[in-house]
């Protein structure tokens, strides 16, 4: 097989190259996302840095979230006054404000990076006011995580259900909205564990439910449950995006699980293109958030003009973690920072009416 370079080489060997083993790298002088992989990597102990970087299986699926950017590029545009931008990129999410189209996604046990755990994905999106979706299987429980956050800040609480468990489940839709969460983020794409050999090595794969019975009536069930709304992460077909509208779903997260869960399954930029494709109106009927694989300003960029209203991102926050508050604070300014850069390299004055003409994501775009 051809290498793969899930560390990109921009120089970050070179230049640390007196780094020893077990030394983190100062925060000031990472300059970009895949940085903070990097210096992950060398410090943190090698079970722990597996737990975050590991995909399912042979790891196609987590290879192409990363590499499929690359296979749709940018259709940038010149002579468009770009100047005001950076002012376009705060949003809402649900009818939340935020400060930037992306955001903290849901990723198990931040205690393997930090001994604060979760506390510094939790103050970080509360100083970059982003939003933050704390997972269930987070170190800490979710009133410690809720102890952490700022006053007004708004969070959505991320859930595995156990269908046959409906005590458990008012349980956690009861601790979240006690913790202020503003809606529950239903991980649907995980109903049995993943495969996941780099993982088994070092005994770091997930504890699960066991294979559950994940259907449209359960989902319909739920909603009698709790006032939250609640959104469904891991859609991966466009026949699953129209299902979750006509179950009045408030909105769709496509993801993969980061290519944690079935290795062969496509990236969410991928499924964002079939939607485009074959059923443009759900980008208007719902809210269509999207993860996996973004790791640069110009990945946020192509799936806004898709029609993905914000955008997740779980291992680099997760990595950036180990240096607490200040390293996710640091990670979240310099994608802003890339966001709207890029979008004005590609020539988008306004990233809220971007469109899908600024990505070659069918044959004739080419031509158009
Ligand atoms: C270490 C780790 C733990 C994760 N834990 C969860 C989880 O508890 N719940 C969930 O819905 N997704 C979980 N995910 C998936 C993420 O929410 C997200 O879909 C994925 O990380 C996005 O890909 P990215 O890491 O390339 O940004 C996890 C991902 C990682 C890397």
């Amino acid at each position: 097989a051809r290498p793969f370079l899930d560390e990109p080489d921009t120089g970050f060997d070179m230049f640390f190259s007196n780094l020893a083993t077990g030394q983190l790298a100062p925060l000031d002088q990472l300059v970009g996302l895949p940085d903070f992989e990097a210096a992950a990597k060398r410090y943190l102990p090698i079970a722990n840095y597996t737990y975050y970087r590991n995909g399912a299986a042979g790891e196609w699926s987590f290879r192409n979230n990363l590499e499929v950017f690359y296979r749709y590029p940018l259709r940038p545009r010149t002579m468009v006054d770009t100047s005001n931008v950076q002012s376009t990129l705060p949003t809402t999410i649900l009818g939340y404000n935020f400060s930037a189209p992306f955001f903290i996604t849901s990723a198990a046990r931040a205690g393997l990076g930090n001994p604060a755990a979760e506390r510094g994905l939790v103050e970080a999106a509360a100083a970059e006011n982003i939003l933050y979706v704390p997972s269930l299987y987070a170190t800490l429980s979710i009133p410690e995580i809720a102890s952490y956050k700022a006053p007004s800040q708004v969070t959505f609480q991320q859930a595995y259900l156990d269908p046959s468990n409906d005590t458990a489940t008012k349980l956690v839709f009861d601790q979240a909205k006690a913790a202020g969460s503003k809606a529950i983020v239903f991980t649907v794409d995980a109903p049995a564990e993943g495969n996941r050999q780099r993982a088994d090595r070092y005994d770091a794969s997930e504890a699960v439910l066991p294979f559950t019975a994940i259907t449209w009536d359960y989902y319909d069930h739920l909603k009698t449950l709790t006032d939250l709304p609640i959104i469904l992460k891991g859609i991966q077909t466009v026949e699953e995006a129209q299902a979750a509208v006509a179950h009045g779903v408030p909105a769709v997260y496509l993801s993969n699980h980061g290519g944690r869960q079935v290795d062969g399954s496509r990236s969410p930029l991928e499924v964002a293109i079939e939607i485009r494709a074959q059923a443009p109106e759900v980008f208007t009927q719902t809210e269509v958030y999207a993860d996996g694989g973004v790791r640069y300003g110009g990945d946020v960029v192509k799936l806004l003009a898709l029609g993905v209203r914000a955008v997740g991102i779980g291992r680099p926050f997760m990595y950036a973690n180990v240096y607490g508050t200040e390293g996710v604070t640091r990670a979240v300014q310099l994608l802003k920072r890339e966001v709207a850069l890029d979008a004005a390299n590609a020539g988008v004055a306004d990233l809220k009416n971007i469109d899908p003409s600024y990505v070659i994501w069918k044959q004739s775009c080419a031509l158009d």
